[in-house]
């Protein structure tokens, strides 16, 4: 059957296109909350630009849905977290749009201190009024920037040229930085005092709502003029049209409004606010390349791929796949053997990275691919990557992650124990090149296993006959075995045996095998 994929807001032919030659495309805009729920159920994948709120109820409702992307940067008009619930993937394309956001606010800064809008509409009614639209010049002006990422540094290399003086403002970006720009990092008060105009290029987040309000703009200096090209709510509309009316800001470009389109904004009629509706990423360029990567990492998802942009799951930067790759395969068998060793309800997952697996740079994804292969064969929901965490926290399933330079004697280790309400079972496994991966113990037991296919794996009292047993009722029942291993701590003692075999075990055959005497546990698991 071929995937649906449904685009609720404009997008750029290119990406329609690319996507016309995977799936069956849609493209209906302008929806309501309503109708959205009502057809989403029939697609496996939502595109979207800001214009549509995808709401918790929206995401519930599509119960095929395994893709949301959003061709654009700003993800705040998604529910991630319903998203990340539920499994599906949610991407944007962050980097498509920058330059465009960056030139529509050096137009905004520029328009604001040379009353361009003003004085083009004044000049239509037929007036010719040089004196009231008196600029100031942008030179030697202090910009301060707040949020100092893709956008905000490629205004900050414009401003440079127009001889303006930086400085920024953002808690995750160092001195050393921002230095090697040229730009002065401050404290966020220091910006707001310092400032001679001020613009806004962070996400809105709790800690960015309305921090431009009635209490900030009365430490700015009089005069300062202020643009959002960014988000509507980062600026306080209400206490902005007051420092607008009582001469203590100049003016302000407002590219985005707290509530879109702005009916109600008491901004939007004061002469000393130019506005534009949400046109920051409104080029043709931008919009092909917002288009083109969304719909291509569409594809990739719906192929059982990755996305290169995901917003909800850890990511494994692009130089890095090729290093995480052979961990990621080996975790994921390691986490489906587990789980088809063990018996009971789960209680808790402790994974532990020993010597080279300690550095590798993102545990977290490989944890998350553990939990997938442990999960996901025992629960009805689908576990991936975005979901995995949240589905054990959800089942009460502990989850501790460590690492340590400790690998026994191996170049690198990843070891996980499971505890059930039963018994507690572990697997360690190494990667020794890029295409072989071993399990190197099981239970504690030295073993030396390559993950792929069917295992019988017991646990019995090493004494003679009970291999030789357990291989008599497989070859009764026409069960190949292709590799044997014993491990075992002191001769006599409980030992492990690990049969590869080529193809399943019988039920029957199996249970014929646990009442062998001197048999205390034997399990088949396919990996
Ligand atoms: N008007 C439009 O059409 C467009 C608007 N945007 C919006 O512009 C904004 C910036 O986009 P990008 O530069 O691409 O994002 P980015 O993620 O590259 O940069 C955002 C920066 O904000 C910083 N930040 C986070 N919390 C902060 C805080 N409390 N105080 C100061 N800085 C903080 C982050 O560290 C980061 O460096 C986003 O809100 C995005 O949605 C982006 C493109 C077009
Ligand atoms: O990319 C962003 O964050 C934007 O705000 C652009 O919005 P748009 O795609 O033009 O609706």
């Amino acid at each position: 059957m071929k995937y649906r994929v449904l685009v609720s807001d404009p997008l750029a032919e290119e990406g329609i296109e690319i996507l016309k030659e995977f799936a069956d495309v849609d493209v209906n805009t302008g929806l309501t909350e309503d109708q959205l729920v009502a057809s989403i159920g029939n697609y496996d994948a939502l595109l979207v630009r800001s214009g549509t709120e995808v709401t918790a109820r929206v995401i519930d409702a599509g119960e095929r849905l395994k893709f949301i992307g959003r061709a654009g940067a700003g993800v705040d008009n998604i529910d991630t977290e319903a998203a990340t619930r539920r499994g599906i993937i949610v991407a944007n394309a962050p980097e498509g749009n920058t330059l465009a956001a960056t030139e529509h606010t050096m137009a905004m800064m520029l328009s604001l201190a040379r009353n361009i809008p003003q004085a083009t509409a004044s000049l239509k009614k037929g007036e010719w009024k040089r004196s009231k639209f008196m600029g100031v010049e942008l030179n030697d002006k202090v910009l301060g920037i707040m949020g100092f990422g893709r956008i905000g540094r490629e205004v900050a290399k414009r401003a440079q040229a127009l001889e303006m003086k930086i400085i920024a403002y953002d808690p995750f970006i160092t001195q050393e930085r921002a230095a090697s720009l040229g730009v002065e990092m401050v404290p966020l008060d220091e910006l707001f005092r310092r400032a001679d105009v001020i613009t806004v290029h962070t996400p809105l987040i709790k800690e960015t709502r309305h921090v431009i309000n009635a209490k900030t703009i009365a430490t700015m200096k009089d005069g300062v003029r202020l643009i959002n090209c960014a988000r509507g709510g980062i600026i306080d509309e209400a206490a902005l049209a007051d420092a607008i009316t009582s001469g203590k800001v100049a003016g302000a470009a407002l590219d985005v409004f707290e509530s879109e389109p702005p009916t109600d904004s008491p901004v939007i009629g004061l002469d000393k606010v130019i506005i534009t509706p949400h046109l920051g990423a409104s080029t043709v360029e931008a919009q092909q390349n917002v288009a083109i990567s969304v719909a291509n990492q569409c594809i990739s998802v719906l192929s059982g791929g990755a996305a290169k942009y995901v917003v909800n799951a850890p990511m494994i930067p692009a130089e890095q796949q090729a290093l995480v790759e052979p961990y990621a395969v080996l975790a994921q068998k390691m986490g489906s053997l587990l789980i088809q060793l063990t018996d009971g309800r789960l209680e808790s997952i402790k994974v532990t990275y020993g010597g080279e697996a300690a550095a590798l740079p993102n545990t977290k994804f490989i944890t998350r691919i553990i939990l997938k292969g442990m999960l996901d064969p025992i629960l009805q929901a689908p576990v991936n990557i975005v979901n995995a965490e949240f589905v054990a926290k959800e089942r009460g399933i502990r989850l501790s992650e460590t690492t340590t330079e400790e690998a026994h004697g191996f170049r690198n280790i990843i070891s996980i124990t499971a505890k059930t309400d039963k018994m507690t079972e572990s697997v360690s496994g190494s990667v020794s090149a890029p295409d072989h991966a071993r399990i190197v113990s099981i239970g504690g037991y030295m073993t030396d296993l390559t993950p792929t296919g069917h295992v019988v794996i017991s646990r019995h009292t090493d004494k003679p006959g009970v291999i030789g047993k357990a291989a008599t009722i497989l070859g009764r029942v026409n069960v190949n075995i292709a590799g044997m291993q014993v491990g075992r701590h002191k001769p006599g003692e409980e030992a492990l045996m690990v049969l590869t075999v080529d193809s399943a075990v019988p039920a029957e055959a199996m249970d014929e095998i646990k009442k062998i005497d001197g048999i205390h546990t034997v399990k088949h698991a396919e990996i």
